[in-house]
C-alpha cells in the first residue's frame, strides 16, 4: 500500500487564491522534423486540480507536455506556465516533470539517485536536515521505503518509474508534468498511485497534468484534454464529456467525438472540391 506522507505545503501562492489558469495556450504550434504535430490548439489547465491528457499514441501528448515544461524546439503561439512563457527560468524549480523513460543512475542506490537530485535543488551544507527529510518523504510517498538502499538498476520498470516521480516530488513543485506515469504497474500500484496524485494535489494545492492513454484512467481526471492528430478534440470534465456526448464511459464520449471530427472533416473536404 503507498504511503501518503504529510509533506510540507507549496511555498508561493496559497491554493486557490490565484485562479488564473497554471496553463494557457493560444495557437500552440509546434514542428518535429517536417511534421506539425500540435496544430494551433487552444487550452487551459486550471490550478489545484487533475487534468487528464488523453488520447491515442502518436497524437502529440510527449509534445505538448515537453512544450509546457521547456524543453521542446520550434514551438510558436502562446503557451503561459504559472504567469510565465514555457521555458522561463523562474520555473525550473517550480515544475516537476516524469518522462516516460525514467531518469536514474542505475549504479546508485534509490536514495543515493535522491540524495543526488536533492543537492542540486536544495544545496549547501545548511541544508543538509531540510534535504534528508525531503528524500525520506518522497522515498515514502512512492513507497520505496523498503528498497531504499537497493540499487535502481536492480528495480522492476515500475519501481524505477516511482523512483523518477520521487526526484519530481523532491522539490513540492506547483505543477507536476506526468508522461504516462503509470504504463506497466499492476492495478493495486495504479489505485495507489492515483490516490497520491489526488492527495498532492487536495493537500498541496498543486496542479497535475498527467497523460495516458488509458482511457478508464480518464475517469480518475478532475478534468480532461482529450486528444487526437496534433489537436484538442474536447477540454472538459468527464461528467460533462459523458452527458454532451450523452455516453456511458469517456472511451465512448472519446469515439463519439472522433467520428464527429471524422465526419466534419469529410464534409469540409466535400464543400472545397
Ligand atoms: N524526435 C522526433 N522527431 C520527429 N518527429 C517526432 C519526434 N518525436 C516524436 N515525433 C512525432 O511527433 C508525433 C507526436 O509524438 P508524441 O511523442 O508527442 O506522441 P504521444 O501522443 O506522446 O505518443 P505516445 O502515447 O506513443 O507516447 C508523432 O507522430 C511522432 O512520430
Amino acid at each position: 500500500m503507498m504511503n501518503i506522507s504529510s509533506g510540507p505545503p507549496l511555498m508561493g501562492t496559497p491554493p486557490n487564491m490565484d485562479k488564473s489558469p497554471a496553463v494557457r495556450a493560444e495557437g500552440l504550434t509546434v514542428a518535429r522534423g517536417p511534421r506539425t504535430v500540435l496544430r494551433g490548439i487552444d487550452f487551459t489547465v486550471p490550478r489545484g486540480q487533475i487534468t487528464g491528457l488523453l488520447g491515442p499514441s502518436g497524437c502529440g501528448k510527449s509534445t505538448l507536455m515537453r512544450s509546457i515544461v521547456g524543453t521542446q524546439a520550434k514551438v510558436t503561439g502562446t503557451l503561459d506556465v504559472l504567469g510565465h512563457p514555457a521555458g522561463h527560468p523562474e520555473l525550473r524549480t517550480r515544475i516537476g516533470y516524469v518522462t516516460q523513460a525514467p531518469s536514474v543512475y542505475d549504479d546508485l542506490t534509490v536514495r543515493q539517485n535522491l540524495d543526488y537530485f536533492a543537492a542540486i535543488l536544495t544545496p549547501g551544507h545548511g541544508a543538509a536536515d531540510q534535504r534528508h527529510e525531503n528524500v525520506a518523504r518522497a522515498i515514502q510517498d512512492v513507497d520505496l521505503t523498503s528498497h531504499a538502499d537497493a540499487l535502481a538498476g536492480n528495480l522492476s520498470g515500475g519501481q524505477r518509474n516511482r523512483v523518477s516521480l520521487a526526484v519530481a516530488l523532491l522539490g513540492t513543485p506547483e505543477l507536476l508534468v506526468l508522461d504516462e506515469p503509470t504504463v506497466g504497474l499492476d492495478p493495486v500500484l495504479r489505485r495507489d498511485l492515483w490516490n497520491l496524485f489526488h492527495d498532492i494535489a487536495a493537500r498541496r494545492g498543486a496542479t497535475l497534468l498527467i497523460s495516458s492513454h488509458v482511457m478508464d484512467e480518464a475517469e480518475r481526471c478532475h478534468r480532461l484534454l482529450l486528444m487526437r492528430e496534433g489537436q484538442i478534440l474536447a477540454d472538459d470534465t468527464p461528467d460533462a464529456l459523458r452527458t454532451s456526448t450523452d455516453s456511458e464511459t469517456v472511451e465512448a464520449a472519446f469515439l463519439h467525438l472522433v467520428d464527429e471530427a471524422v465526419a466534419a472533416a469529410a464534409r469540409e473536404k466535400e464543400t472545397t472540391r
